[in-house]
């Protein structure tokens, strides 16, 4: 066995009460996505975990999550790196329109087909699929996070419902098909710990993920 690797999806964000896509568009945490971060903290404190680096987007409702779970362990002052490529999958011409509203105008199939299928990008020349959001994630998991991992790290990713979804397909073993059922909950943190080959060893998720859609 080789080292550990917290993956977390941000708290609730003003976009995800109102409902709206937000892909890289920048919406702050709302109260309750507060209190997910600090809760997701606590539960990690209380479990004794102790990071050695930690990754995040460059979206605030990440970093700022990011930023809680330290402060929450103890460990505000940890490094850790920001990165575009651990982004939110770009929702193109979705972003800041009302879900309830697309599902009106283009029918549930085709919104559910652009939210959850693997490689349907949403409209517009800058949409990425969740194959598109892999091509950027995987690589920069390859190189930067996994190999401090393999030696032995433990290392906390706070990011996105999506950016997170590509990464566990692979981890997770999940189809082309199986995928499309996966739903993370925000503030709901998923620990890894991993062969010395990069293959998984463990899983255990802390919380609960049953409401997430
Ligand atoms: O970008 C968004 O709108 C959400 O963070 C994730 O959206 P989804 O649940 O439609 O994938």
């Amino acid at each position: 066995m080789s080292g550990t690797m917290v993956l977390v999806r941000h708290g609730q964000s003003e976009w995800n009460k109102k409902n709206l896509f937000t892909g890289w568009r920048d919406p702050d945490l709302t109260e309750q996505g507060i209190e997910e971060a600090m809760e997701a903290g606590r539960v990690l404190a209380e479990r004794g975990m102790r990071f050695d680096i930690a990754f995040t987007s460059v979206l605030v409702r990440a970093e700022r999550t990011c930023q809680m779970i330290l402060d929450g362990v103890g460990q505000s002052d940890l490094e850790t790196i920001h990165d575009q490529a651990l982004n939110e999958r770009n929702y193109g011409d979705l972003a800041g329109l009302n879900k309830d509203d697309a599902r009106a105008k283009w029918g549930e199939e085709q919104v559910h087909i652009w939210r959850r299928s693997y490689d349907v990008p949403p409209p517009g020349d800058e949409g990425e699929s969740l194959r598109d959001t892999g091509a950027r994630v995987w690589p920069y998991y390859m190189t930067e996070i996994l190999p401090r991992v393999l030696r032995g790290q433990t290392v906390l990713v706070a990011a996105h419902g999506n950016s997170l979804r590509a990464l566990v397909m692979v981890l997770d073993g999940h189809t082309t098909e199986t995928i499309t059922k996966l739903n993370l909950g925000t503030g709901v943190p998923m620990v890894y710990r991993l062969h010395a080959d990069s293959t998984v060893a463990a899983k255990e998720i802390l919380g609960d993920m049953s409401g997430a859609h």
